[in-house]
């Protein structure tokens, strides 16, 4: 398969203060692939996703060595504008966290943000990223009414939508399905399949039937170590490392 490199992380290792949450982690991450991050609870997942959109940045004391690339470009370079990373690195966190303010408004936030005031675009790309979220056919008729009024899973939806809005070009996801029902999550699962031929996904995952699920490639961390990434048929048959098989017959973790 022909693929082509959208995120480079190499031989990065990252610090809240003293302590060394990631020891030189070299991943790549391709294009319109989903990439899932599996690991035992603590294990630096989440960590590792928050440097691909400079989250961590907002934490005092935080450090990161190494390089982590989109398109080639190093995210963390002098030149890089960071609200620019941000917007073409979209996220959705663990718990949907929809603002108390109306589903068109919602979606149209990142949008007024970034000093769009064209009315019909807005409605336009609001309209384009609720369809894109399969959640457009359910709120059509009540895109004023407050967004807080949607089920869990919807509210979810609303978030993906939030952050496809500004366009960007890979999304991180944090276990974006772990506070949802069954038939919600199956929902995400099947949105995350349709995305990845528009976008580069990223997804945390405890859930290791998700991960073979819905990813191409599957990368398993245990204590801050990158154990073993590879397509996730090989991780979920014939794993190489032991680590990684115990782990996914569920002996540890
Ligand atoms: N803001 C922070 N300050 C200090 N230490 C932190 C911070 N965030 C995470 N850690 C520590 O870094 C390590 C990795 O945490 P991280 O949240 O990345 O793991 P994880 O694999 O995503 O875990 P989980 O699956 O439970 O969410 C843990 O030991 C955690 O306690």
């Amino acid at each position: 398969m022909d693929r082509e490199v959208k995120i480079r992380a190499k031989n990065i290792n990252f610090y809240y203060g003293n302590f060394q949450a990631l020891h030189n982690i070299s991943l790549n991450m391709f294009k319109n692939q989903v990439t899932a991050l599996i690991g035992p609870s603590g294990c630096g997942k989440s960590t590792f996703l928050r440097c691909i959109n400079r989250m961590n940045d907002l934490i005092p004391e935080a450090r990161l060595e190494g390089e982590l690339t989109l398109d080639g470009v190093d995210i963390y370079g002098p030149k890089i504008d960071v609200v620019e990373i941000r917007r073409k690195v979209g996220m959705v966190f663990q718990k949907p966290n929809p603002f108390p303010k109306s589903i068109f408004e919602n979606v149209a936030y990142g949008l007024k943000v970034n000093g769009i005031k064209d009315k019909e675009f807005i409605a336009y790309r609001v309209e384009e990223s609720l369809k894109m979220a399969a959640l457009w056919s359910e709120v059509k008729d009540r895109l004023q009414t407050s967004a807080l009024g949607l089920s869990g899973g919807q509210q979810q939806r609303l978030c993906i939508a939030r952050a496809l809005a500004v366009e960007p070009e890979v999304l991180l996801m944090d276990e974006p399905a772990s506070a949802l029902d069954p038939i919600a999550t199956q929902k995400i699962e099947e949105l995350i399949f349709e995305l990845k031929e528009k976008f580069t996904i990223i997804i945390v995952t405890h859930n290791m039937q998700q991960a073979a699920r819905v990813s191409d490639i599957t990368a398993f961390f245990y204590m801050g170590k990158l154990i073993e990434a590879d397509t996730t048929d090989v991780i979920f048959t014939r794993p190489k490392e032991k680590q990684t098989e115990e782990y996914i017959t569920g002996r540890f973790g």
